[in-house]
């Protein structure tokens, strides 16, 4: 029988995941020996990963083969899943961020995260934005006016929106919520955002938008982005993970992962062999 894993071309036991020659720059985290189980289902395999210091890293992979599990692990938001247990290390500046006594409410507001689907408060637009900052303490009327309005520039919102401030988050189009939730996390100046699937609910010219965004906001903080468009990918990222069944296949330049894929597995997923 031929082998029914496509992870590894036949008679190739093992590849480098990471391309020998790839020079990542700074390197913002570290991610070693990660494993992870949901009970008796292991979800991530033995991954090793670097990312990038401000630049876009994609998560890439058939669904179910971990992307966002894996996007997870980086601001540990895994630990609110019952039953779910995690080995290995992933250190940002040096620090495993697994460690016993990490105050993870500091990590997550290093560590923003934006999701699928829009979800902003059901407050007002500048409320929105002020939030993180509020609980942080920042009270000064002239000082969250600056904040909120850096933040909704960052997230190319600020033209659409500076006369109604007041009006509510939820009363804007499903592109520019998802611009507002951006606008949201990078209020409180993260190092990262992570964004899972951040345009799938979004039409074509909101999709450009956020693109756009994410290429801009790419000078200021590291970006890392799980998406199921293969395009997306290729438009928005420096480098590229390809994951498999919980493993990581393959990570390399974004160029090159997709014109000149070092794995049989990945060459058969972006050609649309399967997926
Ligand atoms: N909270 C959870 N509890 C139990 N199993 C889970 C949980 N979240 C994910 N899984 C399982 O872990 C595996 C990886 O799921 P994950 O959502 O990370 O994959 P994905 O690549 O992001 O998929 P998709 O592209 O479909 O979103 C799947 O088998 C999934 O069923």
């Amino acid at each position: 029988m031929n082998d029914p894993s496509p992870v590894l071309p036949a008679g190739q036991q093992s590849l480098p995941v990471m391309d020998p020659n790839l020079d990542l720059g700074k390197t913002l985290f570290t991610a070693r020996g990660l494993n992870l189980w949901y009970g008796q289902a292991q979800a991530l395999r033995d991954i090793d990963l670097d990312i990038a210091e401000k630049k876009v890293t994609a998560f890439i992979g058939p669904s179910g083969c971990g992307k966002s599990t894996l996007l997870r692990c980086f601001n540990r938001l895994n630990d609110l899943v019952d039953d779910c247990r995690i080995e290995g290390r992933i250190e940002l500046g040096g620090e495993n961020i697994y460690d016993e006594g990490v105050d993870v409410a500091d990590l997550r507001r290093d560590v923003g995260m934006v999701f699928q689907k829009p979800n902003p408060f059901p407050k007002s637009i500048y409320e929105n934005v002020a939030y993180g900052l509020r609980v942080q303490g920042m009270n000064r009327r002239r000082r969250l006016d600056e904040a909120v309005e850096w933040a909704l520039r960052g997230a190319a919102l600020w033209d659409e929106v500076k006369d109604r401030l007041d009006e509510s988050g939820l009363s804007l189009s499903g592109g520019q919520q998802q611009r507002l939730v951006i606008a949201r996390a990078i209020a409180v100046r993260p190092q990262v955002i992570l964004l899972d699937e951040p345009c799938s609910a979004l039409d074509p010219i909101s999709t450009l938008k956020v693109e756009e965004l994410i290429h801009d906001l790419a000078r200021e903080f590291t970006i890392i982005i799980v998406t199921h468009n293969m395009q997306q990918a290729a438009r928005v990222s420096d480098y590229t993970a390809f994951m498999y069944m919980g493993g990581m296949v393959e990570f390399g330049e974004t160029d090159q992962v997709f014109t000149n894929p070092r794995a049989k597995a990945t060459e058969d997923y972006i050609t649309g062999r399967y997926g």
